[in-house]
């Protein structure tokens, strides 16, 4: 048995958040402005969860926070045992944008390698580590290329390699897909369900796209529109995998989740 498994079967990278609260700098502690509060999630290890919400709620916030980026205000943040208080190996975060996350002067190869050159990986292990991941995300025959020949979707791709390679047991995607053309979007949800089924690792994964939310994600968290957003529900999707719009239940759930959004709409037009 891997030893990721082995620590999935432990519950070792459960997180826990309990009453999770960020607020950004205020002149008196009455006047506290609170971007999310009294946050409560679990998410369990293996787990595919998605954090679904409008604009500005918080959602990036969040993800960052656990990411050990941006620190609590309140509340408890754990995954296993530890308290969560700086970023880890655990757990690493795929951004939108490949681009800034890419180093320019490095091959594709060279990319995906950085984190195991500094980690002291000698070279026949990188090589071996770079060529399995790559070839896990489409890209084996690439790995010679500079980022600046590479298409958005396959720069997207070295970025997940990337993290794939330092092998966290969490991975935290902020709206990976969000600048992509439909048909790669599409090509890369699958590969992302495809590679998460392989690697068994815990996927949080950040969208305001309700679409990309429901192809993926086992659970959906819903969050409020800010601020003092927080969790308002969670929607199960037990639809099997790979999954298709075309499913059958799938317009079901999407119908239910849009129109959550669509009351709290209303909520927000009638204040
Ligand atoms: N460093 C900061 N200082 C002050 N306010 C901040 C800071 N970072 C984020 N915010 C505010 O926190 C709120 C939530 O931002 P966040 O980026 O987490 O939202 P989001 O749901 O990820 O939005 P989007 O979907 O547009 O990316 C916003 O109102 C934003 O202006």
């Amino acid at each position: 048995m891997s030893s990721l498994k082995r620590a999935q079967d432990e519950g070792l990278h459960t997180i826990q958040i309990e009453g999770l609260r960020k607020t950004y700098g205020s002149a008196s502690p009455g006047d506290l402005h609170y971007i999310i509060k009294d946050v409560n999630l679990v998410v369990r290890s293996g787990e595919f969860f998605i954090l679904l919400g409008p604009s500005g709620c918080g959602k990036s916030t969040l993800l960052n926070m656990i990411a050990g980026f941006v620190a609590k205000s309140g509340g408890k943040l754990t995954v296993g045992d530890a308290e969560v208080q700086r970023p880890g190996r655990d757990r690493a975060v795929v951004f939108q944008q490949a681009d800034s996350s890419l180093f320019p002067w490095l091959t594709v190869r060279g990319n995906v390698e950085f984190g195991l050159r500094m980690g002291g990986m000698r070279k026949a292990e990188r090589r071996e580590v770079s060529d399995r991941y790559l070839g896990l995300v489409g890209l084996a025959g690439h790995g010679g290329k500079f980022p600046k020949e590479l298409s958005g979707g396959m720069k997207q791709r070295v970025q997940l390699a990337r993290v794939l390679a330092g092998d966290p047991a969490i991975l935290l995607m902020d709206e990976p897909f969000g600048a992509l053309d439909a048909m790669t979007r599409r090509t890369m949800q699958k590969e992302l369900v495809r590679i998460w089924r392989e690697t068994n690792k815990t996927v949080i994964f950040v969208t305001h796209d309700i679409q990309e939310a429901l192809l993926l994600g086992q659970r959906i968290g819903i969050m409020s529109r800010g601020p003092s957003s927080n969790i308002a529900h969670i929607y199960d999707n037990p639809l099997p995998y790979p999954r298709d719009v075309a499913a059958p239940g799938f317009g079901e759930l999407y119908n239910a989740i849009q129109g959550h959004f669509e009351e709290e709409e209303g909520e927000v037009d009638r204040l």
